[in-house]
């Protein structure tokens, strides 16, 4: 049986259109309830919810063979896996953000929250910039509204949560969108159906 990964939140509801519209469906997803697995034994497949930032790690291990996951996790977990397609779907930008008419102080050690410490960390090495990481949770826009950093390293998509917040883009620097991944050695045993499945994801996303 194929274990797929699915990313609960709001990619969940996307992805799962994505695979019933490629034959991949399975009855029982939208019941709203708290189950984690879904079977679909005509297909063969097995549907686990997975926190999104667990995709990969789940994926990696091969306790799911292939999964759907944003590209900032990939990014920042490093993980490794075979990314085979970019559905083109959670679309966003990774990039740096400031409290309105920010001015940067060079000499100053600049202080940095975000979830994302390793896509933070590259971006400014990449600039020689000394930093201090502020790892956060959620709510990142809050820091530096409340002093606790300079700027912020965060997703942004509308733009909504930063205008709110009285923030403004410095700099984008990567486009993010979710990824169909499959661990290496389900790749080489599982490859018929993962090739039918990419292949088919293929389609949807021209
Ligand atoms: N505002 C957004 N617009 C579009 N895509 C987004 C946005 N925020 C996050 N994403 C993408 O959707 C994925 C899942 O985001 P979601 O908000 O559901 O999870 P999360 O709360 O960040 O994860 P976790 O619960 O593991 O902390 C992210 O990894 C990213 O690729
Ligand atoms: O540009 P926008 O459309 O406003 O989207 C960007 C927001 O979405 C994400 O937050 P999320 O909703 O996942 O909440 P959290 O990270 O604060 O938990 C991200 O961290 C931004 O705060």
């Amino acid at each position: 049986m194929l274990n797929i990964a699915l990313p609960k939140g709001r990619l969940g509801d996307k992805v799962y259109d994505m695979l019933a519209s490629i034959g991949y469906d399975c009855p029982g997803y939208y019941e709203q309830n708290r189950k984690l697995v879904f079977e679909s034994p005509e297909k063969n497949v097995r549907y686990l919810l997975v926190k999104p930032s667990d995709v990969a790690i789940y994926v990696e291990h091969r306790a799911a063979d292939i999964g759907i996951v944003g590209k900032d996790i990939l990014l920042e977990n490093q993980s490794n896996v075979y990314e085979l397609l970019d559905l083109k779907i959670g679309k966003c930008r990774m990039a740096v953000a400031a409290p309105d008419g920010y001015v940067e102080d060079p000499d100053r050690t600049l202080r940095v929250a975000t979830k994302y410490v390793n896509i933070a960390k590259d971006f400014y090495s990449g600039r020689n910039r000394d930093i201090e990481i502020i790892k956060l949770n959620g709510s990142i826009e809050l820091a530096p509204i409340l002093g606790l950093s300079d700027v912020i390293v965060d997703i942004v998509e509308t733009g909504n949560t930063l205008r709110e917040n009285h923030l403004s883009v410095l700099e984008e620097f990567k486009d993010i969108s979710a990824r169909f991944i499959a661990n290496e050695t389900s790749f080489k045993f599982e490859n018929e159906i993962i090739s039918n499945m990419l292949s088919k994801l293929g389609e949807q996303v021209k």
